[in-house]
């Protein structure tokens, strides 16, 4: 293994997704090479329709690339069998989602210690605790996620994908079913567990203000890759996103665009 592929958590080399065959058929993914350094925090962004869906499946290993491969750590995973591949997902990689995807039945900390019983693996009480510390649920461990308001689900969900200790974490619009306020406090817990945790995460978001808290952002358009943006602010990402046409068939809002959100303010 070179010293580059050891750098790189993640890595797509040519990774094609074609969906459906001849006259139906439609290209997701033509031939994205990219790579996600260890302890980075990156935004994927792009118009809809752009592969954005097809790409953290196939990056995560919840779908197979049509052709290329995909690295993680250095390995191969298209030579993976499914229960391979399902073991390899929940030892190896954490995911959030926007709609947080917990358990109602569980309690915040049978939720957060799941995957580690998935995995067969003895919850470490010490990293168990510095987790649940970290996203500042020590006093909600044994609520149900309903009895929490939605921001605290979010956190539920960040410290589940956190607890194996994952090469990568994938989100998908982790803030698009939060207040501004709240948003902006998951996006800071993210970065924080890049910076401190040296946790690499790629996040997909539609929104430039939430893709300004990652470290770099990359532009896909019609399933290619064409661009990315480092130390991003929401004003260059926004202006990015307008010149790939992304917001084209909207209205544009009076006095000119603002920085969206999911409830449309500003953070
Ligand atoms: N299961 C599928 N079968 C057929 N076509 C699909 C399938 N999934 C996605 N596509 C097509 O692949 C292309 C890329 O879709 P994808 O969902 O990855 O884009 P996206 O950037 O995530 O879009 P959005 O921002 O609207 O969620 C689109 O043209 C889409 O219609």
């Amino acid at each position: 293994m070179d010293t580059i592929a050891v750098a790189d958590t993640v890595r797509l080399n040519a990774v094609r997704k074609v969906y459906g065959e001849g006259a139906n058929s439609v290209t997701a993914l033509d031939g994205v090479t990219l790579t996600f350094e260890r302890g980075s925090f990156t935004a994927v962004m792009g118009p809809s329709g752009s592969g954005k869906s097809t790409f953290l499946h196939c990056a995560a290993g919840l779908d197979r690339p049509t052709s290329g491969t995909v690295l993680l750590d250095g390995e191969d995973l298209s030579g993976y069998d499914e229960t391979t591949l399902t073991k390899m997902r929940r030892e190896r990689i954490g995911f959030i989602f926007q709609s947080f995807n917990l358990l109602p039945a569980l309690t915040v900390l049978q939720n957060i210690t799941l995957p580690l019983k998935l995995a067969g693996r003895r919850p470490n009480r010490a990293r168990v605790t510095e987790v649940i510390q970290r996203v500042g649920l020590g006093e909600r461990t044994g609520h149900r996620p309903a009895e929490l308001s939605g921001g605290q689900q979010q956190r539920v969900a960040i410290a589940r994908a956190l607890v194996t200790g994952p090469a990568v974490v994938f989100a998908d619009e982790p803030t698009g079913a939060l207040d501004t306020r709240t948003a902006r406090e998951v996006l800071r817990l993210m970065q924080e567990s890049v910076q401190s945790l040296g946790q690499t995460i790629v996040m997909v978001t539609h929104d430039p203000v939430a893709a300004s808290y990652a470290d770099r952002v990359v532009f896909l358009a019609d399933g290619r890759f064409v661009g990315d943006i480092y130390h991003p602010t929401a004003e260059v990402v926004a202006e990015r996103m307008t010149h790939l046409g992304a917001w084209a068939d909207e209205q544009p809002a009076a006095g000119g665009r603002q920085m969206r959100t999911s409830t449309g303010g500003t953070y």
